[in-house]
């Protein structure tokens, strides 16, 4: 299900794709984004800490909205859910996934590459979906081309999105935000350069249209 959802990903612009190795880094890495301007937040589930990320980030930062990606399952779903995720994306969909996602009352993001994918989960009411990955699967002139037949889907591009080519995804019609690691990459949270993901941050949010 997809509540709720237009809202989240209208005022992102552009999302943060995060991987987080320690729970402590949340709070100053969060903190960091927010300064810079971004406050629509995806931890992936791809560590051990994210969870508990995801939990600190719900708990004392209000004004980010925090959501989980890298969902690949009913029990990601879920575990998601009672962390205090406000929103789900998956790099792609399964029934048992989609399934779990209507059972529940946050909104997904699951993720489609071609034509065929875009349609079934549009059926499945899914008008917004994660285009992924973004640039391996036919970047911008994919998603021009998609954007005849299936006019009422909007994405949001992720995987090998960078400052170089986010601007020409963000002025696509069919394109409502993009996702990326590059301002807070893996190794800048590592270093703990809060500055630089704030610097970094500051300069990604004025992609937003
Ligand atoms: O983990 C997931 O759920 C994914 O779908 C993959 C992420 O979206 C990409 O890893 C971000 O891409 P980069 O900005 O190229 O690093």
């Amino acid at each position: 299900m997809q509540k709720n959802i237009a809202d989240i990903l209208q005022v992102a612009g552009v999302v943060p794709v995060l991987v987080v190795d320690q729970v402590e880094d949340a709070l100053p890495l969060a903190t960091a984004l927010l300064e810079g301007g971004l406050n629509v937040l995806e931890v992936t589930l791809r560590t051990e800490a994210a969870l508990g990320v995801v939990e600190q980030i719900a708990k004392h930062l209000p004004e980010a909205h925090v959501g989980t990606g890298t969902v690949l399952n009913g029990d990601d779903l879920r575990r998601s859910v009672d962390a205090g995720a406000s929103f789900l994306v998956s790099p792609g969909a399964t029934e048992q996934l989609l399934a779990a996602a209507d059972a529940g009352e946050v909104p997904l993001l699951p993720g489609a590459a071609t034509a065929s994918e875009a349609m079934r989960l549009y059926e499945q009411g899914y008008r917004y979906q994660k285009f992924f990955p973004a640039q391996a699967a036919g970047g911008v002139p994919m998603l021009k081309s998609l954007a005849g037949p299936l006019a009422e889907v909007r994405f949001c591009p992720t995987g090998g999105i960078s400052p170089d080519n986010a601007a020409d995804y963000l002025a696509l019609n069919n394109v409502v935000c993009v996702g990326g690691s590059w301002m807070a990459s893996s190794t800048l949270v590592r270093e703990k350069n809060w500055a630089e993901i704030t610097r970094l941050s500051k300069q990604a949010a004025t992609l937003k249209s």
